[in-house]
């Protein structure tokens, strides 16, 4: 059963909230009637199988579906009160205003400094772009580990050390909101928990929103989670819909719904 919205403004003021929302590829429907708001400055985690549209509602936060040709989504997707679907948004404010940080790293094939600074640079930035490099790189935990080599290439770094330089050039952008797709599963077990650890620095300024298939993770990282689960249409397509979401204490220790007590516990399918 989906959470009335209203019942996460109680914990936090909302960045999102997302009214029935529903997601087409061509004539397939990805996801059915998600309705849930989002709290400002915690991070939501959204978890369930393969194919139940957690990359696709999450994309649907900052416009990246649009990029799909064959995407369309009915209901309402709302960002501070203002549908973000509404024929006068501006969408490259919109991902500027909320930044995306990818499953696999994927610095650009620049220095370490360059690929911090890309996105100001591209935007006109009048400030001083040294010190913007500094405190972004400062803010996702790699100024030390880089600081003597900013003229290096981003692809000398390690797998870990790319990803969170890709959260440095989402934090230069200075987003309100970070969505951040399985930023884990191409890391090793060290360079995750410097990541969740940043994720938890991070939470103070930004509102996170992160997809994982680590359960786990999601116990350690976020203040809520949203399970989705997915059914089969007569049709042998699949729809993803949201079955709980709450405190991630919640939907761990006391979940609500038998779908979630099930995935959970390990038995699911
Ligand atoms: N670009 C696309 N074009 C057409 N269908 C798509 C596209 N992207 C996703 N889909 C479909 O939408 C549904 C949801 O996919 P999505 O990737 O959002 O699920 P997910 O829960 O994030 O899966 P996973 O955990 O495997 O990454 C799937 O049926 C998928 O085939």
């Amino acid at each position: 059963m989906n959470e009335s919205p209203d019942k996460l403004l109680t914990h936090s003021l909302p960045v999102f909230t997302v009214q029935n929302l529903d997601v087409y590829y061509g004539s397939h429907r990805a996801v059915r009637n998600v309705s849930m708001a989002i709290p400002k400055n915690k991070i939501t985690a959204f978890i369930g199988p393969s194919g139940c549209g957690k990359s696709t509602i999450l994309r649907c936060f900052n416009r990246l579906n649009d990029l799909i040709e064959s995407f369309r989504l009915e209901g309402k997707v709302c960002y501070h009160n203002q549908d973000l679907y509404a024929p006068d948004i501006d969408v490259t404010a919109v991902r500027k205003n909320i930044g995306m940080v990818f499953q696999k790293p994927n610095p650009f094939p620049k220095t370490i400094f360059d690929n911090v600074v890309y996105g100001a640079r591209v935007n006109g930035y009048k400030g001083n772009l040294e010190e913007l490099a500094e405190d972004s790189l400062r803010r996702a935990a790699l100024w030390d580990e880089v600081k003597d080599k900013l003229k290096a290439s981003g692809f000398s770094l390690s797998g870990g050390q790319q990803q969170r330089l890709c959260i440095a050039r989402a934090i230069a952008m200075q987003p309100e909101v970070l969505l951040m797709d399985e930023p884990c599963s191409a890391l090793d077990p060290i360079s995750t928990l410097k990541v969740e650890e940043l994720m938890n620095e991070l939470k103070q300024n930004y509102t996170i929103i992160i997809v994982t298939h680590n359960m786990q993770q999601a116990t350690r990282v976020a203040d809520y989670t949203a399970f989705y689960n997915a059914e089969a249409t007569e049709k042998g397509n699949k729809v993803g819909y949201l079955v709980e979401f709450d405190q991630t204490g919640k939907v761990f220790g006391d979940p609500q719904e038998q779908e979630t007590k099930d995935y959970v516990s390990g038995r699911f399918g």
